[in-house]
């Protein structure tokens, strides 16, 4: 089998050597050559440079490819992506070619180009997760789209991608654009783990004086156990890493995020789809705070300064804690998906979403399974519930900032705990005589309920 690649940078070149690895004949472009150069170098090192073409032109991609032509584009998202669908069309493809964006483009820009494109080839898209390494050994793959054209590539994607258990990681999720949708609440659980894992080190580090090896230990001896994840196996040995004169690397990085879109995408879904995601939300928010000039977040921006212990922490109830509250996030992120699936009539099916990250995306942990096995995955987690109410009391006694560790436990106790919605109800319907709904089921007014001599002015 033969496929196209166009855009050979960290994710595309990786991808590139996975492919021919797994036996497909590839002819691959970017517009700097350097990049084609060192994709062939690298293949010829690992021996299978034979089944890679490199091509300095589109036309002469186009003109190389069988067809029906199936062409993959791992190009920033945005403009670039039409850009580059434009140049392809001119190159010469053709309505029976698809034409697969894997970057992490926007879902409603692939709804729209699925149309713009509808008379010119088949546009289809897939969310690709795992970096450069899951790219290049076996990445996540979340796809989506009834199209034709996806019957002569999916066998080939399904050995391309990680594999859990012998099934694959690649699936078509869902219908429409819903693989860009998942792959983008995936980024967006993935924010909210980092930021977690961070918070967690920072309780320790600034509010309990740990050192950096310290806590990679205590990662390490979790990532033993039930919370075994990939973030926190690479936090953990982020923190183990020293510059040469012995200072850990952890130390000598600014502390201000940057973020390409997927995390505030996230955000306003949900927002937009009226569907609670607060933790996701809270880390988007905690990236853009560490860039806010006045704050101390964005001041201070190194531990050099020894600060003094200022909470005692249970670790064991720590660890519990950081347990619930990573199930919280997915919890989350798969209630988006499942409103945003309702809403748009796109199907996504949350086993096969699951099955996706299971291996090779970011996101993947050994807890999967306990999510796997359905909604009720937080039941019977007494202990932990606790934990994270006392560990989420004891981080804001620091006096420091838990954005997302606050913000789960009151997303969890939001789930648990009656609501005070009935107040905010009466105060609506107080100023602006907009209705409030009665425990009967009733819709009335306050003034219907009682006489009101005269309101508050
Ligand atoms: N890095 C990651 O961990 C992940 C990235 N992604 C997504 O995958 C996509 C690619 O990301 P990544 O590989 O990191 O990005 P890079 O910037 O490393 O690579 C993009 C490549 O596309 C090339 N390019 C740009 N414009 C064109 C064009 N018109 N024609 C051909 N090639 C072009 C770039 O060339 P030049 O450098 O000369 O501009 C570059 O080599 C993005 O959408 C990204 O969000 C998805 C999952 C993980
Ligand atoms: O998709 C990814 C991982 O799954 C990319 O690494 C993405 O760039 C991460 O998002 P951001 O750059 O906004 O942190």
């Amino acid at each position: 089998m033969q496929v196209a690649l166009v855009g050979l940078g960290v994710m595309g070149k990786n991808l590139a050597l996975n492919l021919i690895e797994k036996g497909l004949n590839l002819v691959a472009y970017d517009k700097n050559p350097d990049a084609g150069e060192d994709l062939l170098s690298l293949a010829k090192k690992e021996g299978f440079a034979e089944r890679l073409h490199i091509v300095s032109d589109l036309s002469d991609m186009v003109r190389r490819l069988e067809t029906p032509r199936s062409i993959l584009l791992l190009v920033p998202a945005g403009e670039l992506v039409d850009k580059v669908c434009s140049e392809l069309i001119e190159a010469g493809v053709d309505i029976n070619d698809i034409i697969v964006d894997c970057g992490n483009s926007n879902y409603k820009d692939g709804i729209a180009r699925k149309l713009k494109y509808q008379n010119k080839f088949e546009f289809a898209t897939m969310g690709i997760s795992g970096g450069a390494e899951g790219a290049r050994h076996g990445p996540a793959m979340m796809a989506s789209g009834s199209e034709g054209g996806w019957e002569r590539i999916i066998p080939f994607f399904e050995k391309v991608a990680a594999s859990h258990n012998g099934e694959s990681c690649f699936a078509r999720v869902g219908q429409s654009a819903s693989g860009h949708f998942v792959k983008m609440v995936h980024n967006g659980i993935e924010y909210a783990l980092m930021q977690l894992i961070a918070e967690v080190y920072h309780l320790l580090r600034l509010g309990c004086g740990k050192s950096n090896d310290e806590i990679a230990a205590l990662f390490d001896t979790w990532s033993e156990g039930e919370l075994n994840s990939y973030l926190l196996s690479i936090s953990s040995h982020i923190l183990k890493l020293n510059s040469s004169d012995n200072t850990p690397i952890v130390d000598l990085i600014d502390n201000k995020v940057g973020a390409k879109g997927t995390g505030l995408w996230t955000a306003q879904n949900a927002l937009e789809l009226g569907i609670a995601v607060p933790s996701l939300v809270a880390a988007v928010q905690a990236r853009h705070l560490t860039n806010t000039q006045d704050t101390h977040a964005a001041l201070e921006m190194t531990y050099a300064a020894k600060q003094p212990a200022k909470v005692d922490i249970d670790l064991e109830e720590l660890r519990k804690a950081f347990h619930l509250a990573s199930l919280l996030c997915y919890r989350q992120g798969l209630a988006l998906i499942k409103g945003a699936s309702r809403s748009h009539q796109w199907k996504v099916d949350l086993a096969k979403t699951l099955q996706t990250w299971r291996a090779g995306c970011i996101i993947r942990a050994d807890y999967l399974d306990q999510i796997a096995e359905g909604n009720g995955f937080i039941d019977g987690l007494n202990d932990e519930v606790i934990a994270l109410r006392n560990i989420a009391a004891d981080a804001v006694r620091s006096g420091l900032a838990f954005p997302v560790l606050a913000a789960t436990q009151t997303y969890y106790a939001t789930l648990t705990t009656p609501s005070n919605g009935h107040l905010v109800q009466a105060q609506r319907d107080y100023f602006g005589e907009h209705g409030i709904k009665t425990h009967e089921g009733e819709t009335c007014h306050l003034t219907d309920l009682t006489h009101i001599d005269a309101k508050v002015r």
